[in-house]
C-alpha cells in the first residue's frame, strides 16, 4: 500500500475555493505589507543573491505580488521572465523577458504577458530561480497550484527517470502565512519546491 493512498485525499477543488476567499479577504495594506516581507525573505537567500534568470509572475487572485522583489532584481541587473501560455502544447509554460518597458497582453485568464514572438524567451531549465505563486501548501512540501497543472509539467524535467540531481532552477512557493493547511495529499506529478516563502519566512 502506497502511503499516498492511505491519506483521505481532501476536495482540493473546495479547498482551493476556501484558500483563493481566504486570500482575497486580505486588506490591500495587508497585500501591501505581505509583498514586501516576501521580498525581504526572497532578497536574503543564497538563491536570490546568484541568479541571474528569475522566474516571477503577474499578481492575480490575491496571490503575493512579486512586483517589489521584481524591482529589486531589476535594480541588480537580473533579468526576469514572466510564465506565457504555451502556444500550442497544452498547460506548459514559456518563460519570456519582462523588462521595465515590455508591452504585456492579457491572455485567456485576463493575466498580462508578453509577446512571446516580439521578446527573448527561455526555456525553463536556463532559468535560475522561479518564483511561483501557491493557493497553499503544508509543512511538508505539500502544494496547491490553481490546479491547472502549469507548474508541474513544465517543470517535470526535475523529477522522475533520467533526470539530473541539481539540474534546473530552484523553484520558491509565494504565498501568504494564511495559506497553510495543516496537510495536503502529494500528488505524483507534484513537483518538489527548494523552499516555500511567506511574509513569516521561508519553509525549506
Ligand atoms: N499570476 C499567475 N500567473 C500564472 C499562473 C498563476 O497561477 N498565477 N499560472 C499557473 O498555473 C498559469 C496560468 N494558469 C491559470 C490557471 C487558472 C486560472 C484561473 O483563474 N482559473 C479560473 C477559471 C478560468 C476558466 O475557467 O477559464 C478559476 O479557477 O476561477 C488562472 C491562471 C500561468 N500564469
Ligand atoms: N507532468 C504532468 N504530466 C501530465 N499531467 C500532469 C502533470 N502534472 C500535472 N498533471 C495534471 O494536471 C492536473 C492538475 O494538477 P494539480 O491539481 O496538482 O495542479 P496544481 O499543482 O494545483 O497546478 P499548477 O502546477 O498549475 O500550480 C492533474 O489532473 C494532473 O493529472
Amino acid at each position: 500500500m502506497s502511503t499516498i493512498s492511505e491519506f483521505p485525499a481532501p476536495d482540493k477543488k473546495q479547498l482551493r475555493q476556501r484558500l483563493r476567499a481566504r486570500r482575497n479577504g486580505l486588506t490591500a495594506q495587508e497585500h501591501r505589507d505581505a509583498a514586501h516581507a516576501v521580498a525581504r525573505q526572497i532578497s536574503r537567500t543564497a538563491e536570490f543573491i546568484r541568479s541571474r534568470r528569475i522566474a516571477v509572475y503577474w499578481p492575480n487572485d490575491g496571490e503575493i505580488d512579486p512586483t517589489p522583489i521584481v524591482e529589486r532584481a531589476w535594480q541588480l541587473g537580473k533579468q526576469c521572465y514572466l510564465p506565457v501560455l504555451h502556444p500550442i502544447q497544452p498547460r506548459r509554460l514559456w518563460f519570456v523577458l519582462w523588462q521595465r518597458d515590455t508591452p504585456l497582453y492579457p491572455n485567456r485568464y485576463g493575466i498580462p504577458e508578453p509577446n512571446p514572438y516580439r521578446e527573448p524567451r527561455l526555456a525553463a531549465p536556463f532559468l535560475n530561480l522561479v518564483l511561483l505563486p501557491l493557493v497553499g501548501f503544508d509543512a511538508n512540501g505539500g502544494r496547491l497550484g490553481m490546479g491547472g497543472g502549469f507548474y508541474d509539467r513544465t517543470f517535470a524535467f526535475k523529477a522522475g527517470d533520467g533526470h539530473i540531481p541539481g539540474y534546473g532552477p530552484d523553484l520558491f512557493g509565494l504565498a501568504h502565512a494564511c495559506q497553510e493547511v495543516p496537510a495536503l495529499p502529494i500528488e505524483p506529478w507534484d513537483i518538489s519546491l527548494t523552499a516555500v516563502v511567506t511574509d513569516r519566512g521561508v519553509v525549506r
